[in-house]
């Protein structure tokens, strides 16, 4: 199974072109939909959390309070920190069930769209690593548009991350998406043909099919074996 990596800053529009994988047909195994489920009431990253921080971030539905939580986490360095430590273990755990999941189905390529993938070091997992860039004048515009965030909590959020630029340097493949949307379409058709090149012997081993194959090789190894020792 091949694994694709899927990057960039917070509104660099990796949701947007997750949404082009899914209607290409392409699984996407999301950790920010990962992420909230570890959140959900009552569940075991819900009560470290609540433990961590208090009520005080919680709704009068016992939901967490999102937006709170969000104003909390990155205005400050040491309380991302914690929650980051809390949530890490549910998270990954998580994800590692979503790409089994797939792995069950058959699916032969994936795509994991990870906005901390350099920082959680899940980057060794994927490859190729496709990296959404933008300017920070383009990412802290849409980023103010689409949460109706201040220029100033904007700017905490794009400062909590690690800098686009060098996520750009690590990438095997670049997205450049501060042009139009029509722009972004012609980009990720070209990576949509790279990605769906056939896979390698490695990527193939790893697929259910592959796991299959050496499963059956082995049992009929061991079975053709067997009858020659009988015969002689
Ligand atoms: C702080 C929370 C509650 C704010 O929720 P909110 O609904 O406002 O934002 P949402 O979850 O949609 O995240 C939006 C974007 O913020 C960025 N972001 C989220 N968490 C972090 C973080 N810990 N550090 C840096 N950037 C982050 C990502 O680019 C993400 O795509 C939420 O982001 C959260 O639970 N974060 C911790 C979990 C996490 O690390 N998620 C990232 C998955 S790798
Ligand atoms: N090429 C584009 N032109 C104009 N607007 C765009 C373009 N690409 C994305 N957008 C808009 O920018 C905003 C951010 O995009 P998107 O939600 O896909 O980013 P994201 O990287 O998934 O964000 P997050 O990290 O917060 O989950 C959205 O409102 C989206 O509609």
């Amino acid at each position: 199974m091949r694994i694709v990596g899927l990057t960039g800053g917070i509104a660099s529009g990796k949701s947007t072109v997750s949404n082009l994988f899914k209607a290409s047909g392409i699984p996407v195994v999301d950790a920010d939909v990962v992420a909230r489920n570890v959140l959900k009431k009552g569940s075991g990253g819900w009560k470290r959390v609540v433990a961590a921080f208090g009520e005080e971030i919680l709704l009068p539905s016992r939901e967490v309070d999102r937006p709170k939580l969000g104003q909390l986490v990155f205005s400050s360095d040491s309380k991302r920190q914690l929650l980051n430590k809390l949530m890490a273990p549910y998270i990954s755990t998580g994800m590692f069930w979503e790409i089994i999941k797939q792995w069950a189905k058959g699916a032969k390529v994936i795509v994991v769209d990870i906005p901390l993938l350099f920082e959680v070091k899940m980057d060794k997992w994927t490859r190729p690593i496709v990296v959404v860039w933008v300017s920070q004048e383009t990412q802290l515009k849409r980023l103010m548009e689409r949460d109706g965030l201040s220029e100033e909590d904007a700017r905490n959020r794009v400062m909590a991350q690690m800098s686009l630029d060098l996520k750009r340097s690590k990438a095997d493949v670049v997205i450049d998406n501060n042009g139009s949307l029509d722009d972004l379409k012609q980009q990720f058709n070209n990576v949509l043909s790279e990605i769906r090149r056939p896979l390698t012997w490695n990527e193939l081993l790893r697929s259910r099919q592959g796991a299959f194959s050496v499963l059956g090789s082995v049992i009929l190894g061991v079975f053709v074996c067997k009858q020659l020792n009988i015969g002689s």
